[in-house]
């Protein structure tokens, strides 16, 4: 194998195959890159079974890249496909689905979602007669995962809890607890802490992966949890060639239970292990590595490490001061529109704190036709109709799930009452029963003949559904289900906008379907995995298309790379968050996520913020965020750009020692034509249409226009690309 593109050190870790191997590196530096080349290496150099290797990674997405980059190294696409490539999570999956009855699960479990959670434990506050004010259900999920993080059951948490409000936290995890298995449903959390229980208490189920997974891989080993580490450990014992890359530096999930422990121990775990340092930064230019650098030297409980890169100088680093989110939105979009002469659309990233800064630069990037895809498929999915959809699928694979079941029951209208399925939960509860069981014996409960006439209907439709499902694709399952239920007639029927959105975003769900069915052959157990990877898709994963800039959190970004990246709201108060300020570790950590998000910069950072913005229906004014102020002034770009909203601009005047140059198809006010209501335009996307509506000044002007083709749309005037015609 050719590795003469790799560096001394890097060909040490790929070479070194045999027992234990730490590496410790800064970010791009090569680590995911030697994991791939080591795997590859294994297969062509040492002749290992392509099944027996395993590699974990932090997210779905980097999981799908690295099996993309290891098959490229192997010519043999057969073997590539026998490597286990996953993250924790759906390594999980696929070895309880196999085993789980051992715990008394049945194999066909579902996976609650965070929406689904949420609703168990406001079930259990409401049969205890709880307040959800009181007892925020967030808090007491958090509360369960942190226990399930640390492999703590109920009955232990109850035995160690103290005080009340704890004692009170323990018995509601009891419950939930009991719930999902009542339900075979799985949490995230349980994933994990299930299959080590598994492992413990079937030894010969361990052996048989021991033995299957010989080398193992663990990627952004810093960010494991206690589980995790257990799960890694249990793994690893028999062969103990177990290579794990990290950097401390970017451990940024210790409010999931992270523990960066895990990566510091290792040594100590395994005081035969081989430990290799990489220092050569390939990705980024000098500037945002010193700029990085300098910002994560702040942090006193770290080992200083060496980082250089071969890119020396590199554009300095560009700042945005907007007045507010909206003037921020559209100086970045004005960037994005800038730089898409040079870059194409998808190497550009804008990240922030927390999703709910996205809005801003999503209105901006709408109104300015910029295509972007948002990380954190959880919006797309929370909607109701795909919920909605999700619940019959989830009941067609496992109609045990009551969770999903009261879902659907109902829906849409069949007349079934509030008080039927109440009677179906309780006679379900003291039985045992799941509420499909119970509705076979619901002459005994006293429902009446009506509403048992239409569940048995209900029923036989969902055992049809689940007959069909042995022999279709999921999405022409998907086709049937609509049509089934009436789910579709429905909207159909009530033809509103709304209902027209929804019939649209199932359309969209098809899209994600047909992508699944495109790699997956009909199978018995095409729906299952179906399911799992719909589970799996957690916030870190896209489910658009692969083109636009990206939108996302710092902490999705982690291990993924860009030529541009923008950095939003860089304020006291909302990076570093108003949470952590006044406690030392958690700064640090907040000062690894800059670090994070500055290090995923190849070519060009453009860091902004905006003087006030509005939180939680408040204007707020905030000041610059010390992690700005770290940066050393001599890599920041001297003009500091300031936008200010209520002045109207022309786009074309020069600001902060810089031209702004404009594509030529967008022809606005500011470039000579003037747009009034009812003027005929002509637009490169959305084709012919009248100007029906102007509202806002300069760059928040806004037109509201018709489209022949598209229905009405809201667009930013010295943005959209619009030409006026006769
Ligand atoms: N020896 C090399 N020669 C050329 N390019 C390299 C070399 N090593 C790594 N790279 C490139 O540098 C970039 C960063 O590599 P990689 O993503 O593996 O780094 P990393 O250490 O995993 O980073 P992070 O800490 O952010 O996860 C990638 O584009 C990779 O292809
Ligand atoms: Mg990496």
């Amino acid at each position: 194998m050719d590795l003469s593109l790799m560096n001394k050190e890097q060909k040490e870790a790929i070479q070194h195959t045999e027992g234990p191997l730490l590496i410790m590196a800064g970010a791009g530096s090569g680590k995911t890159r030697v994991l791939t080349h080591r795997i590859a290496y294994l297969l062509a150099e040492k002749g290992v079974p392509p099944y027996n290797v395993l590699a974990i990674t932090f997210t779905n997405k980097a999981a799908r890249e690295m099996k993309d980059r290891v098959h490229a190294l192997i010519p043999n696409a057969d073997d590539a496909h026998k490597i286990w490539i996953s993250t924790f999570h759906s390594m999980c999956v696929r070895i309880l689905r196999r085993d789980i009855s051992h715990l008394g699960y049945e194999n066909s479990f579902s996976i609650l979602d965070p929406t689904d959670q949420n609703s168990v434990v406001k079930s259990i506050l409401k049969n205890r007669n709880l307040d959800t004010k009181q007892h925020h259900p967030r808090k007491i999920l958090s509360y369960i995962s942190d226990k399930k993080n640390q492999l703590i059951d109920p009955a232990e948490a109850m035995s160690e809890s103290v005080g009340f409000s704890d004692g009170l936290y323990s018995e509601i995890y009891k419950d939930y607890q009991e719930i999902l298995y009542r339900n075979s449903s799985l949490d995230f959390d349980d994933l994990i802490m299930l299959t080590i229980e598994l492992f413990k208490k079937e030894p010969q189920v361990l052996e048989y992966y021991q033995n299957r997974f010989q080398y193992i891989h663990v990627d952004e080993y810093q960010d494991t949890n206690q589980a995790q580490y257990e799960l890694v450990s249990l793994l690893s014992q028999k062969y103990r060639n177990i290579c794990v890359v990290g950097d401390s530096d970017q451990s940024i999930y210790k409010f999931r239970g992270a523990n960066i422990e895990n990566i510091l121990n290792f040594e100590d775990d395994y005081p035969d292990a081989k430990v290799i340092f990489l220092e050569q930064n390939y990705r980024s230019t000098k500037t945002i590595l010193d700029a990085a650098n300098a910002v994560i030297g702040n942090n006193t409980s770290r080992k200083p490490k060496d980082l250089r890169t071969v890119r020396q100088g590199g554009k300095k680093i560009k700042t945005i001061l907007a007045d507010s989110e909206r003037a921020e939105g559209q100086e970045i979009l004005r960037h994005v529109m800038d730089l898409s002469s040079k870059y194409s659309y998808s190497d550009m990233a804008v990240l922030y704190r927390a999703n709910s800064q996205s809005r801003a630069v999503e209105d901006a990037f709408v109104k300015g036709s910029v295509p972007y895809k948002m990380i954190g498929g959880m919006k797309f999915y929370s909607r109701m109709e795909i919920k909605d959809l999700m619940s019959y699928l989830k009941v067609i694979q496992n109609p045990h799930d009551d969770i999903s079941f009261e879902r659907i029951i109902n829906t849409p209208k069949r007349g079934i009452g509030l008080k039927t399925v109440e009677k179906l939960l309780n006679y379900g509860s003291v039985n045992e029963l799941s509420m499909y069981d119970a509705i076979k014996e619901a002459d005994f409960i006293g429902i009446p003949k009506g509403a048992i006439v239409t569940l048995m209907k209900l029923e036989d439709m969902i055992e049809n559904l689940r007959k069909k499902s042995k022999f279709l694709s999921v999405t022409e399952l998907v086709d049937e289900v609509l049509e089934d239920t009436g789910y579709i007639s429905v909207l159909e029927k009530e033809d509103t906008l709304e209902s027209r959105s929804r019939i649209e975003n199932l359309e969209e769900f098809k899209t994600v379907t047909r992508e699944f069915d495109n790699d997956n052959d009909v199978s018995d157990e095409l729906l299952f995995n179906f399911l799992s990877d719909m589970a799996l898709v957690s916030d870190q994963d896209s489910v658009e298309a692969d083109s636009g800039v990206t939108l996302m959190t710092m902490h999705a970004s982690k291990g993924l790379e860009f030529k541009v990246i923008f950095v939003v709201g860089l304020e006291e108060g909302i990076f570093p968050s108003q949470r952590v300020m006044f406690d030392e570790d958690e700064l640090e950590e907040e000062r690894r996520l800059m670090y994070v998000a500055l290090t995923r910069a190849e070519d060009q950072l453009i860091l902004s913020r905006a003087d006030s913005r509005m939180i939680y229906g408040k204007i707020e004014s905030n000041v610059e965020s010390r992690f700005l102020k770290e940066i050393p002034t001599e890599l920041i770009d001297g003009g500091v750009v300031e936008i200010d909203s209520k002045k109207a601009q022309n786009p074309f005047a020069k600001r902060g020692g810089r031209t702004h140059r404009r594509t030529p198809t967008v022809l606005t006010d500011n470039s000579g034509v003037t747009f009034k209501v009812g003027d005929k335009v002509a637009h490169k996307k959305f084709g012919d249409g009248i100007i029906s509506n102007i509202k806002g000044e300069g760059d928040s002007k806004e037109l509201d226009i018709i489209f022949t083709k598209e229905g009405p749309k809201r667009l930013l005037a010295n943005f959209a690309p619009l030409e006026k015609k006769e």
